[in-house]
């Protein structure tokens, strides 16, 4: 298979940690922020070490590019950058994700943060042949009381490149139980649903996270394995995992490449997906995750048009994009 040329959709992917390492240096020197002495160091702080112990520090990678991202042009870039070198790997369709609360550190309001990375995502719609979505997120470990401000920010895109509501960010076991109202409130106002659950351990948050949460999607999930109740109600429900594999490896959620469950899930009638979760701190692509996927699993053309239909059918896309989408599965 030529894994470059495949069409490919990528239903998570983080904005802030899929910065171009060039865009934080140059970004950085514009707004007098203290680089690493030079570049080498500068993409070694932005890419998860070999030794990562687990998600905690993982996350750590993300605080240069989020001193850098805050004006509407820096996210405006960034942006259309991100959405740029997925078109160039023939990536159809991403929805990005991120949390505009992040983004509040210099005085940009909550609409002006949405906008510039609305508005970025839409200049590169124009010029490639892709499409996208944004995601908005808020983080399991910062105070609730903006939470329904981000929700309500992001309402007069709904449907004009925002779609979805997302909860991220270290996870806790039970975390699940905090959140209802919020995803309840998001849900009423129009958003779908994804939540980061199963991820570091604990198959049972995949579990509250349907059940409790009204997740239509799962970010990770990969902890279903070992907990009965989620994964019967994650294969029953036919609810989507967006697995992210290498980031799974990092994280040290999953010991080696290998030993991650995607094809097992497959087989066994789990809708899984294959994702990025963050080109830059993952230092990977979604060409590189297709075809670690494909070759160390031995898939089969026939099994990624399975795949690449299970994420057109579980995008949060309109319709029209989605029968889009499906024309190119003839080209796999
Ligand atoms: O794999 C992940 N699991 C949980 N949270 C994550 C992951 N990747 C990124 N973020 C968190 O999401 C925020 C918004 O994009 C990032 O700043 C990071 O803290
Ligand atoms: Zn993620």
């Amino acid at each position: 298979m030529d894994f470059l040329a495949l069409p490919k959709i990528d239903l998570h992917c983080h904005l802030d940690g899929s910065v171009r390492p060039d865009t934080i240096i140059d970004l950085a020197k514009q707004y007098n922020i203290e680089l690493p002495e030079d570049r080498d160091a500068v993409v070694q702080s932005l890419t998860v070490p070999e030794d990562c112990k687990n998600l905690d520090e993982y996350l750590a990678c993300f605080s240069l590019p989020l001193q850098v991202m805050q004006t509407e042009e820096a996210i405006e870039r960034i942006s259309f950058e991100l959405y740029e070198d997925a078109a160039l790997e023939n990536v159809k369709y991403l929805e990005v994700r991120f949390a505009p609360i992040l983004h509040v550190n210099k005085g940009l309001s909550l609409d002006t943060i949405i906008a510039s990375a609305v508005k970025g995502m839409k200049r590169a719609e124009e010029k490639y042949d892709i499409k996208g979505n944004y995601i908005m997120s808020v983080l399991r470990m910062f105070p609730k009381d903006s939470i329904k401000d981000v929700i309500d920010a992001g309402k007069p895109y709904l449907g004009k490149g925002v779609v979805a509501f997302d909860i991220a960010g270290g996870e806790k076991p039970g975390f699940c139980a905090e959140f209802p109202e919020y995803t309840q409130y998001a849900i009423e106002q129009g958003y779908r649903v994804t939540v980061h659950a199963g991820e570091q351990w604990h198959g049972q948050n995949v579990y509250d996270a349907v059940t409790m949460l009204d997740a239509e999607r799962i970010g990770h999930g990969v902890h279903i394995q070992g907990n009965e109740d989620a994964y019967n109600i994650v294969k029953e429900k036919q609810v989507a995992l967006e697995t992210c594999p290498t980031s799974n490896v990092q994280t040290k959620c999953i010991h080696q490449f290998s030993d991650h469950p995607i094809a097992e899930f497959k087989k066994d009638g789990i809708v899984v997906t294959i994702n990025t979760d963050n080109r830059t701190v993952s230092n990977t692509t979604m060409t590189n995750e297709v075809k670690r996927v494909c070759e160390t699993f031995g898939l089969t053309k026939e099994d990624y048009a399975e795949i690449y239909k299970y994420s057109v059918e579980s995008a949060f896309a309109s319709d029209e994009v989605k029968q889009h989408l499906m024309g190119f599965v003839e080209q796999i």
